[in-house]
């Protein structure tokens, strides 16, 4: 662990056993994450990345090694590290406002007032651009609003720690545009630390201080970590001309279809299925 270092994974093996099928997921998961750094992981589908997410969170429980969190070692979740889902978690039968208020009472209650909790619940919710909608329910609000939402439940939390597993995955291309902006403008202004799942090359490209990639399981580990030296604030349509952003996302497409190519499993059953007829040509 380097001196610097807030949030530390190591040595973090992770392994499932169920009955007698044991599947080895990660391996030696070491990295160390500065205060306010913004950190996407990378990797094929089913490498580990939502485990490895789950571990920082404290809801599943490393088979070997262990995570700290400002000094603290991790052993349960706590809201000192928010979690925003691919699909939000908002409680259908509350209010947009009252989402955002069960976070926030249960987090500050005896620390803030009630005057100062409200105004804390409308500050985040303009934060991303929902204070229009306060008494709508999730259902009167579309997907990106909700994610919106999501977002500010978890930034309400003041959380030390923000982790993002896929938050813009099943958003359309022009509302997950939107809402990468918004999280980078509120990341200019929080410097939030931040740990954020992807599959999106740009996205990670974009968002990110350092591109963690990890190689294919069983027992995935870290393959390379990428520095992004864009200084910010980025905007995505100069950088789409510009010669850094296309390396940085020539060496993660590298990465992931040169160095950790995939072979999908229907191709592998496609080509078993294609054997006897080879055996009996
Ligand atoms: N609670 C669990 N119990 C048993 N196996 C699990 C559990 N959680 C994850 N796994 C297994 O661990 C492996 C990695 O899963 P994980 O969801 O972490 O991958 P991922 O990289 O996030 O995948 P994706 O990109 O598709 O979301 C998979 O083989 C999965 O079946």
């Amino acid at each position: 662990m380097s001196d610097n270092a807030y949030l530390s994974i190591s040595g973090v093996d992770m392994t499932f056993t169920k009955g007698r099928t044991v599947n080895p997921v990660l391996r030696h998961i070491n990295l160390d994450v500065k205060r306010g750094e913004f950190i996407s992981l990378i990797g094929h589908s089913g490498c580990g990345k939502s485990t490895v997410l789950n571990i920082v969170a404290g809801l599943l429980k490393a088979s070997a090694g262990g995570v700290i969190v400002d000094g603290r070692e991790v052993n349960e979740p706590g809201p000192d590290r928010a979690l925003v889902f691919q699909n939000h978690s908002l409680l259908p039968w509350l209010t947009v406002y009252q989402n955002v208020e069960l976070a926030v009472d249960k987090t500050f209650r005896g620390v803030k007032t009630k005057a100062e909790r409200k105004d804390w619940i409308l500050h985040n919710l303009e934060m991303v651009s929902m204070g229009h909608a306060l008494h709508r329910l999730p259902s009167e609000i579309s997907g990106g609003m909700k994610q919106r939402v999501g977002i500010a439940r978890a930034l309400a939390m003041e959380p030390k720690v923000l982790l993002l597993d896929e938050p813009f995955g099943a958003l359309d291309a022009l509302t997950r545009a939107h809402l990468q902006d918004e999280v980078m403008r509120i990341q200019t202004e929080l410097h939030n630390t931040v740990m954020m799942i992807t599959h999106d090359v740009d996205e990670a490209v974009l968002l990110s201080d350092r591109i963690v990639m990890m190689t294919n399981g069983p027992s995935a580990t870290i393959g390379e970590i990428l520095d992004v030296e864009l200084e910010r604030p980025r905007d995505r349509l100069a950088l789409s001309d510009d010669a850094r952003y296309n390396h940085y996302r020539h060496e993660v497409l590298s990465f992931l279809h040169e160095k950790q190519r995939k072979v999908e499993p229907m191709a592998r059953s496609a080509r078993a299925s294609k054997a006897p007829e080879a055996l009996s040509a």
